[in-house]
């Protein structure tokens, strides 16, 4: 389970003070998502809970451990095999492949790039973009790219997803196909419930989560 406890951050030293000592357990197998007025630090708690960031005061805690503040190597080890990333606008790499871009996670989480490329290749046909898989970024639409984004974040079976706006920029078709692949992740990862967590100001993200975490 993914909860965080008293926790703040803040980008520098004696700087705005993120979370006022939040404390909070993230449902498995549901959506949450993360709202509140621009700047209150919705991304940024994305970026803390995916260990990109170390907490300023308090703890990220995954199965009653404290991964934030655990060294780097753990940290590292820690994301690639447990926490997957949407990022906003999908920010895909334009000179690679959709397939390239999905199974890359695999990679670094020590997968071979055979099994990598059959799972990326899985994800990409649940998501309904499988046709696109040879593509550049740039030869797909803003819904396709964002849920090749999700299943890059799928592709190593996380326990933990995270994603940035990821309807941001979608209408609502798209994003109707986005928030339905985040949901079936919640439901799947290996039999265990999945965290699902999605940082957003779309009220249609908002309406369908399961839980909402106003900051
Ligand atoms: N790299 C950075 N260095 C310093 N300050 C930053 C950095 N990134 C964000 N901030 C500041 O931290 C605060 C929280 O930013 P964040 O992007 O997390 O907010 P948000 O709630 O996601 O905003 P929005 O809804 O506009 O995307 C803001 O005041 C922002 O200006």
């Amino acid at each position: 389970m993914l909860a965080v406890r008293d926790l703040a951050f803040a980008y520098t030293r004696g700087g705005e003070e993120l979370f006022d000592g939040l404390t909070h357990n993230f449902t498995p197998g549901a959506v949450t998502a993360v709202t509140g007025p621009s700047g209150r630090g919705k991304s940024t708690l994305l970026y803390v809970l995916g260990l990109m960031l170390t907490p300023t005061r308090g703890a990220v805690l995954l199965d009653g451990q404290d991964v934030s503040s655990a060294p780097d190597a753990t940290r590292s080890r820690v994301r690639a095999h447990r926490v997957g990333f949407v990022f906003q606008d999908s920010a895909l790499d334009p000179t690679r492949t959709v397939l390239d871009s999905v199974l890359e996670p695999a990679l670094y989480a020590g997968w071979s790039l055979t099994a990598a490329r059959v799972r990326a290749r899985e994800l990409l046909d649940q998501l309904g973009v499988g046709d696109r898989a040879d593509h550049r970024p740039g030869e797909v639409s803003g819904g396709q790219a964002q849920r090749v984004a999700v299943a890059r974040a799928l592709v190593t079976d996380p326990a933990v997803v995270l994603a940035d706006e990821p309807t941001g920029n979608l209408d609502r078709d798209n994003a109707t196909g986005v928030l339905a692949a985040l949901s079936a992740a919640a439901g799947t990862a290996g039999g265990t419930p999945r965290t699902v967590v999605v940082a957003t100001h779309d009220p249609f993200v908002l309406e369908h989560a399961d839980e909402v975490l106003a900051l």
